[in-house]
């Protein structure tokens, strides 16, 4: 009898098995079939008509690509634009709550990034973690950069900001205004590779600073699509550097091999020698010291220090330039910036950063500078991980997203005349504050989970340059050879990720009653900070 049913109790579980697996793999298959008929039945979002294999790739601009999308969506009367090359899908946001519903709400599967032959396979810039698709490593070089620049941190890194701004920008533009974008960039330079890894930076000219700001022109130069064959034919990464023509390959890498080992390498010395300054990568160091796993974080620690500079250089110098190039092309409010500084600080004294608060006027300036030219006009690009559906249109899995902020920071609806200058706009009935008014500062640092980890040391670095400059000087235009003001009419760079001010004449001048070199007479000639 026992024997009997003994092959009851082995097939009855089989057979339940195999019908629980049928069902699922019938479950499975109706969902695909659903799903592939939804994908069939439901339109792509908006855009112009695409031609077999090439798709938009031949209308697609190479110049203000931003510029182009606003006007576009504006025509096709769409908040969102669909367009294809080459079969590559991509999206382009040119409303801020649009962005928001795709980039944050469903950022889940929003978040990576498209990889670009050359700087991501090629030169394995895919380990700076602007760049890096979604996933564990993305997650852990974010999780460094963010537990060590914490907000809760951020009196530590101003310390350090005011620092270079007293004595390395003001004293060199008093010194030589001609050269005021080099200082710029030293003193933007100098934050940052202070911040990162706490070595002695010139408060003139430094040489690493120069050095990091070469490697990273050349890399931005080389991911446009049309700067290198393999940006076009991804196959030719495959070729060896022996090879004649991919000489580009080892010079790209070998500049940032360098930038990646040696800055840390000389923090490490500076430790040994019990000299450093507290550091992200000294901080690091410490921390993970004893871990069994030491090496595998050093790596990481490595590449989150070059990423610093990648993402914090570029940027917050073209902000300033733009602050710059703004207040030179609108003296009254030039005059009204000055005018809330001196009342708040009086003639004798630096501002520092516990003044801020007190100067809404310039709060409103710098919101403007932000909103009027964003210094990354398309964002930096996000990438899908799965297919969506959004406002009834499909959104396939692998899309190129890219939030277009000058269209947000330029509809006309919210800001009426965008091309004008006026940070009239968020004022309020005298009230400096006007918070029925979409934000800048939650646009120019794009959105989701790829938002800047750094926003608040940019903002916060804007904020004291500002303020310091406009304290201390006029920003005037310069003049010809006759005497005569030149004229300056605003460009930017028409083919980057970032949106630069091109070079443009202008000067800077000690401010008419009061004692400038006095005032700054303490940090002159200080050689290294
Ligand atoms: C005004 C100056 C700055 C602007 C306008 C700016 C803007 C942006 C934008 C638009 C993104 C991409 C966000 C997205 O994908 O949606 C980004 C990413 C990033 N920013 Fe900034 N940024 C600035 C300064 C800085 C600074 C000073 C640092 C560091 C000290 C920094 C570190 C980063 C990093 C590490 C990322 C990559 C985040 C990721 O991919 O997970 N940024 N920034």
């Amino acid at each position: 009898m026992g024997l009997g049913r003994r092959p009851c109790f082995v097939v009855m579980p089989l057979v339940n098995l195999v019908k629980d697996v049928l069902f699922v793999s019938l479950c499975s298959l109706i969902y695909r079939i659903f799903r592939d008929r939804r994908r069939r039945l439901l339109p792509l979002p908006p855009g112009l008509p695409r031609w077999p294999i090439l798709g938009n790739a031949l209308s697609m601009p190479l110049t203000y690509a931003h510029v182009y999308y606003k006007r576009l969506g504006n025509k096709l009367g769409t908040k969102f634009i669909y367009v294809e090359a080459l079969g590559q899908p991509l999206l382009i946001v040119n409303d801020y709550r649009v962005a928001q519903d795709l980039l944050e709400k469903r950022s889940a599967f929003y978040s990576s990034r498209p990889q670009a032959p050359m700087t991501g396979l090629v030169m394995g810039v895919k380990n700076i973690f602007i760049t890096m698709p979604y996933g564990n490593r993305w997650r852990d070089h974010r999780r460094l950069f963010q537990q060590y620049f914490d907000t809760k941190y951020l009196p530590r890194d101003q310390e350090k900001q005011l620092e270079f701004v007293q004595k390395s920008l003001l004293p060199n533009i008093f010194a030589t205004p001609e050269e005021s974008s080099e200082h710029v960039a030293n003193c933007v330079g100098g934050i940052i590779l202070s911040m990162t890894y706490g070595l002695p930076v010139k408060t003139h000219h430094d040489q690493l600073v120069r050095f990091a700001e070469k490697a990273f022109n050349d890399l931005s130069a080389v991911s446009a699509p049309g700067k290198y064959l393999v940006n076009i034919i991804p196959q030719l990464r495959y070729l060896p550097d022996w090879f004649p023509g991919t000489g580009f390959k080892k010079d790209a890498r070998e500049a940032l091999d360098t930038l990646r080992e040696e800055p840390y390498q000389a923090t490490l010395n500076t430790m040994d020698e019990g000299v450093v300054h507290d550091c992200f990568v000294s901080g690091n160091v410490e921390k993970f010291r004893s871990a069994p796993d030491f090496e595998h974080r050093i790596v990481d620690v490595k590449e989150v220090g070059i990423s610093i500079f990648a993402a914090g250089f570029e940027t917050t110098t073209g902000v300033i330039m733009t602050f710059i190039l703004a207040m030179l092309l609108n003296h009254d409010v030039q005059r009204q910036a000055q005018s809330e500084i001196d009342s708040v600080l009086g003639p004798e004294r630096l501002p520092t950063f516990s003044d801020l608060s007190d100067l809404p006027y310039l709060s409103a300036v710098i919101k403007e500078v932000l909103r009027w030219n964003p210094i990354a006009p398309i964002g930096v690009p996000h990438l899908t991980t799965d297919e969506d559906v959004y406002d009834g249109y499909y959104i396939p899995k692998d899309c190129i997203v890219m939030s277009n902020i000058y269209a947000m920071l330029h509809d006309e609806k919210i800001f009426p005349d965008p091309e004008k200058f006026d940070p009239g706009r968020f004022i309020k009935n005298g009230d400096m504050a006007n918070d029925d008014l979409l934000n800048p500062i939650d646009v120019v640092f794009g959105f989701g989970r790829r938002v800047c980890p750094g926003s608040h040391l940019a903002m916060s670095m804007l904020e004291i340059t500002a303020a310091s400059i406009l304290c201390l000087f006029d920003i005037l235009p310069a003049l010809d050879t006759q005497g005569k003001p030149i004229d300056v009419v605003p460009e930017f760079m028409p083919a980057s990720i970032t949106s630069h001010p091109l070079p443009f004449k202008f000067t800077f001048s000690p401010r008419k009653g009061k004692d400038v070199e006095g005032l700054l007479a303490e940090y002159m000639n200080v050689d290294y900070i």
